[in-house]
């Protein structure tokens, strides 16, 4: 390859996927690092003296966050002090493996971990999950069940922030789909940089204009130990049409992600359109849409032996857990997430 772009004297060794600039690999981590760097203090999105958790999954995401967040606290002293929150969702061949991972950048990073499982906050793993409802519609209990895990970790571990390892292509992915659904409750929140989790303690997204490829690639040039392995059940189908629609814009122009970030963050949602309102759930006080959230429902699905119960439409549900005695959310089994003292 020819001179690196930055005029710094050395060869270039890869073409930045985001640029299209050519450049040697001390000058891409300087870029790459500058640019987190940028998002984070063009955010607010830290107060010195905080704590942080990094949602840390041992994949490529969260491991450079980790990584790259030490980097900074330390080059533009940001005084922050980090720990990693891992959720177990107890996949056999998934995340007993990538849970190895993290407890390498755990000694590597030198920041305290903490593992939540599903098991221990709803009485379930994801394999038993999947050995009731099958592999089509598993990816809803997953989701749902790991945001108010690592809410609830967050929370128990009294940190200021939760960091979660979305990128780029993460973000653009889902504006694509919230456009497709036609879901404008989630398309005006979903570009947001910080999120309020509902119990007060803010979600960010350090990563919101890193490219995944960007990503992978500091990670591989500076040779950061992460877990490559796709999860071994279905994945989110809707989800991959659009990362397969994305990843061919990608290919005619790379400035497509950033553009379709842009135009979901100038989104304004018509003030005529009707949007849910906020309340805490009436079993587990988690903040939700409707009376009952999505995580009691499936779990009161899960425990009557109707799995799926919160697959359907909202109001099919309502009307179904209306028409049962539903005073008790997991049978009396005290697995359930109402009983916040399991954390
Ligand atoms: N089991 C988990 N424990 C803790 N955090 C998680 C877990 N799974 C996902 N996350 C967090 O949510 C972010 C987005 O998750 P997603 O499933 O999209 O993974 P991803 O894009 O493959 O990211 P990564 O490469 O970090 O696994 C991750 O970067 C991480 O911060």
């Amino acid at each position: 390859m020819s001179d690196c772009s930055r005029k710094c004297g050395n060869n270039a060794v890869l073409r930045r996927p985001k640029t299209g600039d050519k450049l040697c690999k001390e000058c891409f981590f300087d870029a790459f690092e500058n640019e987190v760097h940028f998002t984070i203090t063009e955010a607010k999105l830290f107060k010195p003296g905080s704590t942080v958790a990094v949602a840390a999954s041992g994949g490529k995401d969260s491991t450079v966050l980790a990584y790259v967040l030490k980097q900074l606290n330390r080059r533009f002293k940001y005084d922050l002090k980090f720990m990693l929150l891992s959720i177990d969702e107890g996949i056999t061949g998934y995340r007993d493996d990538s849970l190895e991972t993290v407890k390498q950048n755990r000694d590597d990073y030198e920041m305290p971990l903490k593992i939540l499982s599903y098991k221990d906050l709803y009485g379930w793993t994801m394999d038993e999950i999947v050995s009731e409802i099958g592999r089509k519609n598993n990816c809803t209990f997953c989701g749902v069940f790991r945001r108010q895990a690592l809410d609830r970790g967050a929370n128990l571990l009294k940190v200021d922030y939760l960091a979660t390892g979305h990128n780029a292509d993460d973000i653009a992915e889902t504006v694509l789909m919230n456009i497709l659904r036609g879901d404008l409750a989630r398309l005006s929140r979903c570009t947001s940089i910080i999120t309020d989790s509902g119990d007060g303690i803010p979600r960010v997204k350090p990563l919101k204009y890193a490219y995944e490829k960007e990503i992978v690639m500091y990670a591989y040039f500076k040779k950061l130990v992460y877990f490559s392995t796709e999860c071994v059940f279905s994945p989110n189908a809707y989800r991959g049409h659009a990362r397969v629609l994305l990843k061919d814009l990608e290919k005619i122009d790379p400035s497509i992600i950033m553009n379709i970030i842009h135009s979901g963050e100038s989104l304004k949602v018509n003030k005529t359109s009707k949007m849910p309102s906020l309340q805490n759930c009436v079993r587990c006080g988690y903040v939700s849409s409707q009376d009952i959230c999505k995580a009691c429902i499936l779990l009161e699905g899960l425990n009557s032996g109707r799995p799926k119960l919160g697959i359907g439409k909202s109001s099919k549900v309502k009307k179904s857990i209306e028409n049962k005695d539903d005073k008790v959310c997991c049978g009396g089994a005290g697995q359930c997430n109402t009983d916040k003292t399991l954390i």
